[in-house]
């Protein structure tokens, strides 16, 4: 078969980096199995690359990687590592690559990941490809980032269950969901859930704008439960200039929930979805999106290429040009925002 053909490519390694992210397993296991497909050899490297620079490594077969399609969270850890961020980081984790004689690496996370993986194959000759696996979808160069659906859809069935009792008792809820600097998970949840507001950390919210004045004309519209999305970065818009103090480990939703209540005069409770949000068995859309790439990761390398992201752009998954995907910033749908902003608008 032409895809099993033999290439230079004799031994690849794959971790897991930055923040977890359901069907990031899903990513490892197609890895693993495609190599293997193609008669590549497969190194799984143990907390992202904190585990490539102390040579936490160790050989992977397919029966390492079975059952775990369905499994949230990552089989090989993960791990933010600042050591990786110095040459001299750089310099041990290349020395473990010749060491367990690795031609390429299949790095999955997010950008930090990806700019860790360029940097190393700035510095020497290992090939890299990288895979996004963060549940916030910020990943500029691509339409989707593995983990998003999942997260997204634990968010929903957790904002329904709590709709049914602020609807029971009339009640103000504010809803924290995860997104420091990226908004997309706030607004996609704040739609599915037909929020009365939305918070995003990209566009500082001014409360009697962005809040009040929608909790208001929800009331006057007759509704008697309100829900607030706020997404954990969200800032406030302090007298038209920014309020640079960083919101986070759940501050966001309580800010705003405080002036609810002394604007107000309503009792609003506050919920922080916090981890529970990267949690779970994965989507069959992040399955499937998370096979799909691992796969044309490892066609990737076995091409002999390098310096590419896979990424999903619009049906299509692909790779492209890692220099030129990092320079691509993070965008929030246009189309949804103006939808969004539709559907909070009080008649
Ligand atoms: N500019 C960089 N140079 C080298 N390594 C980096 C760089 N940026 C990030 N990394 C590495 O990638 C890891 C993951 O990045 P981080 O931003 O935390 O998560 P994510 O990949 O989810 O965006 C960091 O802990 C660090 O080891
Ligand atoms: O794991 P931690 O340190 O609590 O990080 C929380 C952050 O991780 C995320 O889940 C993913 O962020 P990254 O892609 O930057 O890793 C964010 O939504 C969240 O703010
Ligand atoms: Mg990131």
């Amino acid at each position: 078969m032409e895809e099993q053909k033999k290439c230079a490519v004799k031994r690849i390694g794959v971790l897991t980096s930055g923040g977890d992210a359901p069907g990031m397993n899903a990513a490892v296991r197609a890895v693993v199995r495609t190599a293997l497909y193609m008669g590549i050899e497969v190194v799984g490297i143990r907390r992202g690359w904190h585990g490539l620079i102390n040579g936490d490594m160790y050989r992977m077969t397919a029966v390492d990687v079975s059952h775990i399609i369905n499994e949230g969270g990552t089989m090989l850890y993960t791990a933010r590592s600042d050591e990786f961020r110095t040459k001299d980081g750089r310099k041990k984790a290349y020395d473990n690559c010749k060491l367990f004689g690795l031609d390429g690496i299949v790095a999955i996370g997010g950008d930090g990941t990806f700019a860790g993986a360029l940097a190393l194959s700035t510095e020497y000759p290992i090939s890299v490809v990288g895979i996004p696996g963060t549940i916030d979808n910020d990943i500029g160069c691509s339409h989707y980032s593995i983990g998003y659906d999942t997260a997204a859809n634990t968010a929903v069935e957790a904002i329904d269950k709590i709709r049914d009792t602020m609807q029971s008792h009339e009640r103000c809820s504010v809803i924290e969901v995860m997104g420091h600097r990226a908004g997309n998970l706030a607004l996609y949840v704040g739609i599915a859930t037909g929020a009365t507001a939305v918070l995003i950390p990209e566009e500082p919210w001014d409360f009697e704008e962005d809040v009040a004045e929608k909790i208001r004309n929800a009331r006057l519209a007759g509704r008697t439960h309100f829900m607030v999305i706020v997404a954990e970065g969200a800032k406030r818009k302090a007298d038209g200039t920014l309020d640079n103090e960083v919101v986070g480990n759940g501050t966001a939703g309580h800010q705003v929930a405080d002036l609810i209540r002394a604007e107000l005069g309503l009792d609003p409770r506050v919920t922080v979805l916090g981890h529970i949000q990267r949690g779970g068995s994965p989507t069959a859309r992040d399955r499937v999106t998370a096979t799909r790439m691992g796969y044309v990761a490892v066609k990737a390398l076995a091409e002999g290429k390098t310096n590419r992201v896979v990424v999903r752009y619009f049906g299509e998954i692909k790779d492209v040009d890692m220099v030129e995907a990092l320079k691509q910033e993070n965008r929030l749908d246009e189309e949804e925002k103006q939808v969004l902003r539709a559907m909070t608008f009080s008649f």
